[in-house]
């Protein structure tokens, strides 16, 4: 019963999103799709939930769940044909829309969730595959149908609560068992981790797991290597719109194998050397006792230039939330905020910027990070108008030198520096993002989750840059539940449990068992 993918071609204009490229699974298996940004897995998924039409190449399905779905491309002669003897019983099918996809059984969780907030957990579920009786809704049939969806995930929710008030790991199980009521054969699973804490992300593999046994198919689009190999079968490779790797049984690679197939070229990790912070060191940014509107308490920290502080914590800490009201965002109701000794009260991001020299990477840059319907040249240069501007006027050149260097550093994937923001690859957004704040003239950087759905070679690079901006004399307050990222980066690691700091770990060594050790220790110890 394959689901394949054959040979797809997608062209958007001056760039070339899928040149061939072909993903092929199989029943009852956990299926890695990995690539670099603006490798082509977006777009692939895209087509194969219906949601983009190929320019060549062909979708086949079992020939049970086309009969049902999907339009004929043509003459029965071209249909059972595949390109090898394993496909016979295979149709084409062209996806005219998402439900056909979803009538072929294939179904799709995406990192954007797609659930209605206001409506209940059956509703959701069921919003594809309401029961009726004469014509009006079965409410009864509903909560029996969601109950039954997540019952087969091993998930225990009140099918009556709305969405609105469940976690990001709940709506992601909610979303599985949507795709579950509408009996999809296949589920893509696009970055499913990103904002899971690690307990979560445990549990969701663990239904992921259930699924395969099921005799599902199980796509894992992710950037977390690690967790790749914990959970996937097989796995295919994009580079540059073509399969590189297909199908193939990841226990034949080893993670750096993988990396390299991804990359085109052996990719070692460097060792980041960061000047130490002098004794002395006065802080650039310092709280104490701050207090917030959110039900922070007694926060006080301090960093001092050359220093990059780290702040850990699980998912609704309070971390960003902290970050968000130094620059203003919530209100501080008690404490002081101090910026190179003098006490402050921040007022706005952009006056955190002009007046105060303090930049912030969002951790939401969708809505807050990139201008969509601006060119890249504007995007990365937004922060630096003040410093471009001749006599009021922006030269393009300037603008445009700012995006090359920037491209250069961070491998960023695009068409030309005209190109619209929205028309990047999820990760390339990411970097422009990242870009603009570390063109601006910072002396304190605020970077929350950086390098969330970043490739791992991007990822290496803008970990170098956060330490050359460091060694520079940056001050910087990283938030990051990468632990491995955190170890990496920071000098030292504050440990924040509802919206309260609960300890520090020197991070002397980078090593990560001992630090982890220590971090976890202080997680734990809150907790109590
Ligand atoms: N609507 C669009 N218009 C123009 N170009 C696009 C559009 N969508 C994608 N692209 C381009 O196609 C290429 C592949 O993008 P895609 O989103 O499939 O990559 P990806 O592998 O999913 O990356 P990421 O890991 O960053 O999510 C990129 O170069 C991207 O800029």
């Amino acid at each position: 019963m394959t689901y394949l993918a054959d040979r797809l071609v997608k062209t958007f204009p001056g760039v070339r999103a899928l040149d061939g490229a072909t993903l092929r699974l199989q029943p009852g298996s956990v299926h890695a799709l990995l690539g670099e940004n603006g490798a082509g897995k977006s777009t692939l998924i895209k087509i194969m939930t219906g949601v983009l039409r190929p320019d060549g190449g062909r979708i086949l399905v079992p020939r049970d769940d086309a009969g049902a779905h999907g339009k004929e491309p043509g003459p029965a002669t071209d249909l059972v044909k595949g390109p090898s003897d394993t496909d016979a019983g295979l149709h084409e099918v062209r996806f005219s829309g998402p439900q056909d996809a979803q009538r072929a059984g294939i179904g799709v969780v995406h990192q954007e969730r797609n659930l209605i907030p206001a409506f209940s957990v059956a509703e959701n579920i069921a919003l594809q595959s309401t029961p009726r009786r004469r014509g009006l809704v079965d409410r009864a049939a509903m909560r029996e149908l969601a109950r039954g969806c997540l019952d087969r995930l091993g998930v225990r929710l009140d099918v009556d609560r709305p969405v609105s008030a469940l976690s990001v790991a709940q709506m992601q199980l909610v979303e599985i068992a949507k795709a579950l009521a509408t009996d999809s054969r296949v589920l893509l699973l696009d970055e499913p981790t990103a904002s899971l804490t690690a307990e979560e992300t445990e549990h969701l593999f663990g239904v992921v797991r259930r699924l395969r046994d099921e005799g599902r198919a199980v796509v894992l689009v992710s950037h977390k290597l690690e967790e790749v190999f914990a959970v996937a079968d097989t796995v295919t490779v994009l580079r540059d719109g073509r399969s590189v790797a297909e199908a193939h049984p990841l226990a034949d690679y080893t993670q750096e194998e993988i990396v390299n197939l991804m990359v085109g070229r052996a990719h070692a990790a460097r060792r980041l050397d960061k000047a130490p912070v002098a004794p002395g060191t006065a802080p650039a940014l310092r709280l104490d006792g701050v207090a917030t509107a959110l039900g922070h308490r007694d926060v006080s920290l301090s960093v001092r230039p050359g220093e990059i502080l780290g702040l850990y914590g699980l998912v609704g800490a309070g971390r960003s939330e902290l970050a968000r009201a130094v620059l203003g965002l919530h209100p501080v109701t008690a404490g002081t905020v101090q910026v190179h000794g003098r006490p402050t009260r921040i007022t706005s991001v952009g006056q955190a910027l002009h007046r105060h020299r303090i930049g912030y990477v969002s951790e939401n840059r969708k809505e807050e990070g990139v201008f969509l319907q601006q060119p890249l040249t504007r995007n990365v240069a937004v922060t630096v108008w003040n410093r471009l501007s001749r006599a009021g006027l922006i030269r393009d050149r300037d603008e445009r030198d700012l995006l090359t260097t920037y491209q250069e550093r961070l491998g960023i994937r695009l068409s030309g520096p005209a190109q619209l923001a929205g028309q990047l690859s999820g990760g390339n957004q990411q970097k422009i993002s990242l870009a603009k704040w570390l063109a601006a003239d910072c002396d304190i950087l605020i970077i929350d989750e950086p390098t969330v759905g970043i490739d791992v070679r991007t990822k290496a690079a803008f970990h170098e840059l956060i330490v050359h901006l460091a060694s520079d004399g940056l001050a910087i307050l990283l938030i990051s539940s990468d632990l491995p990222e955190m170890v990496t980066l920071a000098d030292r690691v504050l440990v924040m449990r509802d919206y309260r700091l609960t300890g520090e770990v020197a991070n002397d060594t980078h090593d990560y068992d001992s630090t982890s050790r220590a971090i976890g220790h202080l997680l734990h110890a809150a907790a109590v």
